[in-house]
C-alpha cells in the first residue's frame, strides 16, 4: 500500500485546471498547424493563424486561452495499492478545483443547480470519473469542457440494422446542426455500443485520445477516417464561416451493447480542445 494525502491530491488538480486553461496542447497545435496548410478558405486561413497566436499569447501570458474556462471534468485512474489519507477523494478535487479556478483568475462557470441557475462561484462540483487500475498510483486527466460545444453533442439509440452508414448520418447530422456553434475546427468523440450512460461516457474518452492517433482496429480507424473526412466536406469550416477545417480529429470508442441496440453518441469538443495529466 502507498499512501497519497488528500492535500497532494487538491495542489495537483489546482495546477492541472491552470495549466489546462493556459496551455493548449501539442496535439491540437500541430492538428491546427495542418488544418491551417490545407484550409483553401483565405478567411478560413486567418482564423487558424489566430487561434495559433491566441495559444501563443495565452501559453505566453499564462492567461486562458479561452474566457469560456468550462465545467471541470476530472478523470481519476486509481491504483488498487493506493491508500488515500486525509480525508474525502472527491472533496479533495473538489478543492483543487476551488484552488486552481480561484488562484488562476479562470472564469467560473458552473451553477449549483440546474434550475435555480446560482453560481457556485468556485467551479465547483467538478464531474468525477474514478476507474480501479492495477498498481500504486493515481493517474489524473482534466478536461475544463467548454459549453457552447457540449451543448450541440447528442445521443441516439439507433436500430442494430442501421449500422456503420446509420452512425455516419447520426454524426453527420450532429455537426451540421452544431454548425459554428461549437466553435469549429473541432475535436469529434463518437461512442458506439454500451448503454445509455456508457456510450456518453466513452465519446467524451474519445475526445481525451491524442489527435493522429487511430483506433487499434482496422473497421474502426476505417470509420475514424471515413467520418473526419465526410465532417469536412461538410463546408462549415472555421468557426462555420466557411471551409474545409470543420474537424481537427474524429476518434471513435466502442464497448459491447445490448443485442437489441446501436446507441451511438457524439461529443463535440471546441477548438479550445484543453486536457492535462499527471500522475502521483
Ligand atoms: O460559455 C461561454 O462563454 C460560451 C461558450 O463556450 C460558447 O461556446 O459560446
Amino acid at each position: 500500500m502507498r499512501e497519497i494525502h488528500t492535500d497532494e491530491i487538491r495542489d495537483t488538480v489546482a495546477r492541472l485546471c491552470m495549466e489546462a486553461c493556459y496551455y493548449l496542447p501539442e496535439d491540437i497545435l500541430a492538428g491546427f498547424k495542418k488544418a491551417e496548410a490545407k484550409e483553401v478558405s483565405p478567411l478560413g486561413k486567418t482564423i487558424i493563424n489566430q487561434l495559433i497566436e491566441n495559444a501563443e499569447l495565452a501559453a505566453a501570458e499564462h492567461v486562458p486561452y479561452c474566457h469560456d474556462t468550462g465545467m471541470t471534468v476530472v478523470y481519476a485512474e486509481i491504483g488498487q495499492d493506493v491508500h488515500i489519507v486525509g480525508g474525502s477523494f472527491s472533496d479533495s478535487i473538489n478543492a483543487g478545483v476551488r484552488k486552481g479556478y480561484q488562484e488562476g483568475f479562470l472564469r467560473m462557470s458552473v451553477v449549483g443547480d440546474p434550475l435555480l441557475r446560482v453560481n457556485t462561484n468556485d467551479n465547483t462540483p467538478a464531474v468525477i470519473h474514478t476507474d480501479i487500475v492495477d498498481g500504486d498510483r493515481i493517474k489524473f486527466t482534466l478536461l475544463p469542457k467548454g459549453g457552447g460545444s457540449e451543448n450541440m453533442s447528442a445521443m441516439k439509440f439507433l436500430l442494430p440494422g442501421e449500422g456503420t452508414e446509420g452512425v455516419k448520418k447520426f454524426v453527420i447530422e450532429t455537426i451540421e446542426a452544431a454548425g459554428g456553434k461549437a466553435c469549429p475546427p473541432v475535436v469529434v468523440g463518437v461512442g458506439i455500443g454500451g448503454t445509455f450512460d456508457k456510450v456518453t461516457a466513452i465519446a467524451k474518452e474519445a475526445v481525451l485520445r491524442e489527435v493522429g492517433v487511430h483506433h487499434h482496429e482496422p473497421h474502426i480507424a476505417e470509420l475514424e477516417r471515413d467520418l473526419l473526412e465526410a465532417i469536412n466536406r461538410t463546408g462549415i469550416g472555421p468557426q462555420g464561416l466557411g471551409g474545409v477545417s470543420t474537424a481537427l480529429w474524429a476518434a471513435v470508442e466502442t464497448y459491447a451493447c445490448h443485442i437489441t441496440a446501436l446507441p451511438v453518441a457524439v461529443n463535440i469538443q471546441c477548438h479550445a480542445a484543453r486536457k492535462k495529466s499527471a500522475v502521483l
